[in-house]
């Protein structure tokens, strides 16, 4: 190992998406072949031994790139020069719980999270937030966080980006690596709005080649949908896929998005396509290694006109819940 060690923060890492992300942070698949990794395992108390098990086999896999292991229930500790942050845990929605519940559980994890990260992160952090309600948390994280720039919290859009590419590349046939410029626009809900308007198959319009009943009476809804699609097949929401997700969105932030091509995240709005700055929301994205950048200039059709109102004023009612709890 000749590079300097990154170190990683993963939150509610004895959790499902915990157990199906760690192995791949570890054999290098969310950094890069080259890069050896500290991982920082958070949890709360009652998970610490599941999360020690969890430890226990990633030594035993004697991954080259893994340096080394931390586990705490201490924020502080947990984001101690992370560079970075997977924010997987959170306070999932229980039966009769309101939103403001779920809002303001949300809240009492994601601000005291955005605060040790502000105080002991390094300074070149970048966080993911995953845990849901993903873009109102990020949102709560970030403005915890004031000496670290907004550009640096994100969400997770990207299973929602895999998800609407694989739907269209099984209904064309074809295969995924011929689907480029897919894009998911608003929240990680389902008010999500998934948009083939620029998407190419093998360079041709994919929007020539499927009809607007497909798209408005199945792929939209099947997408946007597909959370709870797979909390009744497996009788869990979905792990592995959002994990691979995960490792999507931070590998293509350090090192890169692809050529011709654009990906989704869920990234502080700048006022780009008049989304109010500040809403963390899903937009076409590209890194060159170092910020998201907001791909600019796209002409829009009213279908995704209107998508894209649907999910500000889904995003600033979040927001507005939020800033009533005080905790924005
Ligand atoms: N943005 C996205 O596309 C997706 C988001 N999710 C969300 O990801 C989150 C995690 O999902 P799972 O791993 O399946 O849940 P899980 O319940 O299996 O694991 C969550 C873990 O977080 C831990 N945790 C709770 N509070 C914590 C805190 N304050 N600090 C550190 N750890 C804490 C718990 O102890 C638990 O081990 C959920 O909110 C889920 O809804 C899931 C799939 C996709
Ligand atoms: O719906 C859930 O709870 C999990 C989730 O976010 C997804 O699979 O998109």
């Amino acid at each position: 190992m000749t590079k300097t060690p990154v170190t990683v923060t993963v939150t509610g890492a004895a959790g499902q998406i915990g157990y199906a992300l760690l192995f791949r942070i570890a054999s290098g698949q969310l950094l890069g072949p080259d890069t050896p990794v500290k991982i920082n395992m958070l949890e709360i108390p009652p998970a610490l031994k599941a999360a020690e098990g969890t430890a226990m086999e990633l030594n035993d896999c004697a991954f080259p790139l893994l340096d080394s292991i931390n586990i705490t229930d201490d924020a502080n500790k947990g984001f101690d020069g992370a560079n970075v942050a997977l924010l997987v845990g959170a306070r999932p929605r229980t039966k009769g719980m309101e939103r403001a519940d779920l809002l303001k559980a949300n809240g009492g994890i994601f601000g005291p999270q955005g605060k040790a990260i502000n105080d002991h992160a390094a300074d070149d952090i970048r966080v993911l937030v995953v845990g849901n309600p993903a873009n109102t948390n990020a949102l709560i994280a970030s403005a915890a966080a004031p000496d670290v720039p907004a550009s640096r919290f994100t969400a997770m859009m990207r299973l929602d980006h895999n998800r609407a590419i694989s739907q269209l590349a099984e209904k064309l046939n074809v295969p995924v690596a011929d689907i480029k410029k897919m894009l998911v626009w608003g929240n990680h809900s389902a008010d999500q709005y998934p948009d083939v308007s620029y998407a190419t198959v093998a360079g041709k319009p994919a929007a020539d080649m499927v009809d607007s009943a497909w798209l408005e009476e199945y792929f939209v809804p099947t997408v946007a949908k597909r959370g709870a699609a797979i909390i009744e097949a497996r009788g869990a929401s979905s792990a592995a896929s959002a994990a691979n997700a995960a490792i999507d969105h931070v590998y293509n932030w350090v090192n890169g998005t692809p050529e011709n091509d654009w990906v989704t995240a869920g990234v502080a709005s700048d006022g780009s396509y008049g989304v109010p700055e500040g809403l963390i929301y899903g937009f076409p994205c590209t890194s060159k290694g170092a910020e998201w950048e907001i791909v600019q200039g796209l002409e829009l059709s009213e279908a995704t006109k209107a998508g894209i109102q649907k999910n500000i004023e889904a995003l600033e009612s979040e927001r507005d819940a939020v800033r009533e709890l005080g905790l924005l």
